[in-house]
């Protein structure tokens, strides 16, 4: 089933991503950063297009899919950033460094992500996924705030 096989890594590694939306309000929330950043939304949505006429893909769907993942993990950011405020001692210990630790880890889920829409995009829309995956699997061991986050960054993907 080469068609579900290439959306379940595909879902996967939008997961990823979401998750390492926790790593990246670490990095802003005890730096004052803030968590809209539309530069570097911009340089990432400009990277994916170049990437897809490389690629010789069409510029929609991976821009879509790039869209949902930045706005899942603003999702991510705004709701640690509330818990923190609410609930000091959960704050995070350690504070990671975002452009030198943070954004490369996202850079190479990028590239990851850009490679495995390749593989599945001329089977694009996904009709058959939500039969025969469940994203239940994927979001079950998380929390509230990260089901929602995980749900908006597969929404290209689940309901194209
Ligand atoms: C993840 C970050 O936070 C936000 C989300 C982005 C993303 O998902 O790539 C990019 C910029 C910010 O608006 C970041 O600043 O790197």
């Amino acid at each position: 089933m080469r068609l579900v096989g290439s959306f379940e890594l595909l879902a996967e590694l939008a997961v990823r991503r979401v998750l390492l939306g926790d790593l990246v309000a670490a990095a802003k929330y005890n730096t004052g950063t803030q968590i809209h950043d539309p530069v570097r939304e911009q340089q990432i949505l400009d990277a994916v297009a170049a990437d897809s006429v490389r690629l010789g893909i069409p510029v929609e769907p991976p821009r879509r899919l790039f869209h949902a993942q930045i706005e899942a993990s603003k999702i991510v950011q705004r709701g640690l950033f509330a818990r923190w405020d609410r609930y000091p001692h959960e704050r995070p210990a350690r504070t990671p460094d975002l452009a030198r630790e943070v954004r490369p880890q996202l850079d190479r889920l990028t590239t990851q992500i850009m490679d495995q829409l390749h593989a599945a995009v001329d089977v694009w829309p996904p009709a058959t996924l939500s039969q025969d995956w469940r994203l239940g699997d994927i979001v079950q061991p998380l929390d509230e705030l990260h089901r929602r986050a995980v749900t908006v960054s597969l929404r290209p993907i689940l309901l194209p």
